[in-house]
């Protein structure tokens, strides 16, 4: 298996079983992931991204073709085997009652240990690993239920990284996540995938983290999945399709889906600041409906680091007062 994807799919067929019927949900899933590459399932609510990753994972069977696992058939594998190869962390929460964090993390080690052996100094060593790898080490101590979602998010992360999986798949990690904490996952999960060789696939609906991070993407729409570089399916327009509609545009600069501004076109406004004060000024001429330049204009908003601003011979302070003005005189002066 050396060199060979650790995660393959071949003709595979995920979906329900409901009363004796087939209820396909994706097709024909033909996809690879190999040691040390990051990959982002992405897709619109409701197109299968859970339920093609519980089926990669084997916690539940395919309606058909076949998920190998290092090579190996993941139906043929006992759960221990498989417990060692692919580790996952899914949405439900978890009942895990009054234990301490290191013991939860700990849990991770099961699939290696015989029934009656306790943890060894390996296990021991690569537990303290996860949890540093995971940031919980300070929380070692402390007790699941007492955790913050977020905090026992990454606990769930440190546990899953214990068990020494090939395949680390994660299902929204960043579901819970305040912005701050999402950019850190983000970043741990770039840092583990590059350095620990793990195979990372994780859904999300972060499309902006998925086009800069991950070295696949996965894109779950209409029955299929398109497996291919982010800035592939930027580049084709196949990402705008899946996920633009109605009043959304999808947003090259900014690599996310944004409300299209179909108002009619305001005045374009000479913004005459530097940096972030420039950043935000522009920011509030869009919001205004009008639109920003460097170049020449007949209207130039002037702005100073204190946001005191003169425009079209009014002046004020504050962005807030600055949109009002806009709208009220800029969107009709040319
Ligand atoms: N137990 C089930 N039995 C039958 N159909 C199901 C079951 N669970 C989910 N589905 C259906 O399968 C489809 C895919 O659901 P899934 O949860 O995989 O989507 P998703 O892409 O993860 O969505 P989201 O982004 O909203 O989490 C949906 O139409 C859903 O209604």
């Amino acid at each position: 298996m050396s060199g060979g994807p650790v995660l393959a799919t071949e003709g595979l067929v995920v979906g329900y079983r409901r009363r004796g019927r087939e209820v396909v949900v994706l097709r024909g899933v033909e996809l690879a992931a190999r040691a040390g590459e990051l990959v982002a399932v992405v897709g619109p609510n409701g197109a299968g991204k859970s339920t093609l990753l519980r089926t990669v994972v084997g916690a539940q069977g395919a309606l058909a073709g076949r998920v190998l696992l290092g090579g190996e058939d993941v139906g043929g594998l006992s759960a221990r085997e498989r417990a060692r190869r692919v580790a996952v962390m899914l949405t439900e929460p978890v009942d895990v009652g009054l234990m301490s964090v290191e013991a939860v993390v700990a849990l991770g080690r099961l699939p290696y240990r015989s029934w009656l052996g306790g943890r060894g100094e390996r296990d021991q060593e690569v537990v303290d690993r996860a949890l540093v790898d995971a940031g919980v080490g300070s929380l070692r101590d402390r007790v699941l239920s007492d955790l913050s979602d977020g905090e026992r998010q990454r606990v769930m992360l440190a546990r899953a990284l214990a068990q020494e999986p090939a395949v680390l798949v994660l299902d929204e990690p960043t579901a819970f996540l305040d912005v701050a904490r999402r950019i850190e996952l983000a970043a741990v999960l770039s840092r583990l995938a590059a350095t620990s060789g793990m195979a990372i696939v994780l859904s999300t609906h972060d499309l902006g983290f998925a086009l800069r991070r991950a070295d696949q993407v996965w894109l779950v729409r209409g029955q299929s999945v398109t497996a291919s570089a982010p800035e592939d399916l930027a580049y084709s327009g196949a990402i705008a399709d899946c996920f633009a509609g109605e009043n959304m545009t999808f947003d090259d600069a900014a690599a996310t889906v944004v409300v299209a501004d179909n108002s009619t076109p305001g005045a374009t406004v000479r913004v005459d600041a530097e940096g972030r004060l420039r950043h935000w000024a522009e920011h509030a001429v869009r919001r205004a409906g009008c639109t920003p330049t460097t170049g020449d204009s007949s209207l130039t908003l002037k702005i100073e680091p204190d946001a005191r601003w003169w425009v079209d011979g009014a002046e004020g302070v504050g962005f807030g007062a600055l949109v009002t003005h806009l709208r009220k005189s800029g969107s009709t002066a040319r």
